[in-house]
């Protein structure tokens, strides 16, 4: 069975009197484990893809299933617990709190679940020496790179042991070579914490080294 099914889903918006379509009949399978890359120009609703998937935003018609279970059928309580319990998120600006330091930017998350606070640390500790900043751990966010920040960022999305990661355009504000490293880092992740992952990007190449590949065009999903 597939961990993560998206059976005809649409989503469109309403602004002044319009409506955009954005998702129409999208369905879609992703199974345990898998790394995914999508792509699609600017617009094309990626993001809004992300956010349904992510169970962020609910779609107007369809089912987003996990491991067989209707999402959208819980309550907004059940599906917040749902979402925090199962997915980390990574964007494309960090969003890292500015007053606190890398390693407790990580840390946060489980602290603010109630987590044993040592094994909150020490964990955060292990996941920042597993992005490469096991010498950073006491800086604050305006201390470290682009890179490094975001590194912190994929760090803070996995103190939780999600089983799925959502990236949306995690290397969009990176230079090419910080860009791949980010990639790579991903493919690690994936690789030895098993975690289920999609990644929107606007580059190509890097999408292209992805073992699976989806191109979003016309409110459609297609493999790439
Ligand atoms: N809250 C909203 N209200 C109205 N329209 C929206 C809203 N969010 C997105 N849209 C529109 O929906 C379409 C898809 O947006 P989305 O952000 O999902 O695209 P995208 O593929 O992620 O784009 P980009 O690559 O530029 O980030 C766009 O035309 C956008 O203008």
């Amino acid at each position: 069975m597939a961990l993560l099914s998206i059976r005809n889903v649409f989503k469109s918006y309403f602004l002044h009197g319009k409506r955009i379509d954005v998702l129409r009949a999208v369905s879609l399978d992703i199974n345990a484990g898998e790394l995914v890359s999508m792509v699609g120009a600017s617009g094309a609703g990626k993001s809004t893809f992300l956010h349904v998937l992510g169970t962020l935003d609910a779609p107007a018609a369809g089912e987003v299933l996990f491991d067989g279970r209707s999402v959208f059928s819980m309550n907004d309580a059940e599906i917040a617990e749902f979402r925090n319990r199962t997915i980390g998120f990574v964007f494309q600006s960090h969003y890292l709190l500015p007053e606190f330091t890398a390693l407790e930017n990580v840390a946060m998350p489980a602290l603010i679940q109630r987590r044993d606070r040592t094994g909150a640390y020490t964990y955060a500790r292990e996941l920042l020496e597993r992005v490469g900043l096991g010498s950073r751990v006491d800086h604050r966010p305006g201390e470290l790179s682009g890179g490094e920040a975001q590194r912190v960022a994929l760090a803070r999305a996995l103190v939780l042991k999600p089983a799925v990661l959502l990236a949306d355009e995690p290397t969009g504000n990176l230079d090419p070579t910080t860009g791949e490293g980010i990639h790579q880092l991903l493919r690690d992740v994936n690789r030895d914490l098993g975690i289920t992952a999609v990644i929107v990007t606007h580059n190509e190449t890097l999408a292209r080294s992805m073992p699976r590949r989806l191109r979003l065009a016309g409110g459609q999903v297609s493999e790439a």
